[in-house]
């Protein structure tokens, strides 16, 4: 299988795209045709997405309590629920459709197609029945791609004894990237990129991005973006960009391509 994985990697460039719960109410016009593009350009494109705000007007509406922790859901089991209902169940086939009616062929999946993403705790004390990825089935991802569908994985996934667990769309963006040796990865949200003082940043180094954390000028949803960033930065994807719907934003860049 490593050999069919190389062969792939020699002859195709592959593009994951996260797409963040807070873009997915609407999606416009330029993101799609921005997305044809790079597939025109010969990019397979594979997508992945969040949906925390879906998630929490449904745990709002059914009164479930929930609150974050660096950006991760401490998931208990009603909320596991809830975030596994509104992922598959909602937010995968209304982006699924979005995509087959731009004339991007496209299926939805999740952690459990085809074993599609392992996982096994994060850290149960911490966080409840949040998974960390263990393995992807990269296999099924380059069948799909290869025929000219792109997958779009909802970040759900399934541990050795088939207990679902909430993963992070960031976190799941990027193990699939790291999984199929992608040559870039977009994590795409509702603002362009890292804010520092009013100021999007065109450029982040790892040492930038600690300090903005430790300063706490990144919060919340946008510390496991650029923790996400970071660790595929430094595992050999050559390109990881913060983005907005118009594919601006922050690129991630090794220290020493600043100077
Ligand atoms: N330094 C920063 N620059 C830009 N956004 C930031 C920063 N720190 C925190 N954020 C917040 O992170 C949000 C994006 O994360 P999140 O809401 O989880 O998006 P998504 O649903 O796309 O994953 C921004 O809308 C903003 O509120
Ligand atoms: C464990 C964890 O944090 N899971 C996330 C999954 C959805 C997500 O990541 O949505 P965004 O991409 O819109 O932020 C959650 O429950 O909100």
């Amino acid at each position: 299988m490593t050999t069919f994985k190389s062969t792939h990697h020699t002859a195709r460039k592959t593009i994951v795209v996260k797409l963040g719960g807070s873009t997915l109410e609407g999606l416009n016009e330029a993101f799609f045709s921005n997305f044809k593009k790079l597939q025109e350009q010969g990019y397979d494109m594979i997508i992945t997405h969040g949906g925390g705000p879906a998630i929490n007007r449904e745990l709002e509406k059914q009164q479930v309590d929930s609150h974050t922790l660096n950006g991760i859901r401490v998931t208990n089991k009603d909320a596991m629920e809830i975030v596994q209902s509104t992922l598959i169940g909602k937010v995968n086939p209304k982006l699924v459709y979005e995509l087959n009616n731009a004339g991007i062929p496209s299926i939805g999946l999740n952690g459990f197609d085809n074993f599609l993403l392992k996982a096994e705790f994060l850290d149960e004390g911490i966080y409840g029945l949040v998974g960390e990825v263990t393995k992807v089935n990269t296999d099924l991802l380059f069948t799909l791609i290869r025929n000219g569908i792109v997958p779009v994985i909802a970040c759900v996934g399934i541990n050795h004894e088939g207990q679902v667990l909430n993963i992070n769309g960031d976190t799941v963006a990027c193990s699939v990237a790291l999984a199929v040796q992608a040559n870039s990865l977009l994590l795409v949200t509702d603002v362009a990129g890292i804010r520092i003082d009013d100021e999007f940043q065109q450029l982040a180094t790892p040492s930038q991005i600690e300090r903005w954390i430790d300063e706490e000028q990144i919060y919340g949803g946008m510390i496991p973006k650029v923790r996400g960033a970071l660790n595929v930065l430094n595992q050999g994807v050559p390109s990881v960009q913060i983005v907005n719907e118009h594919l601006i934003g922050t690129t991630i860049i090794r220290e020493e391509q600043m100077r």
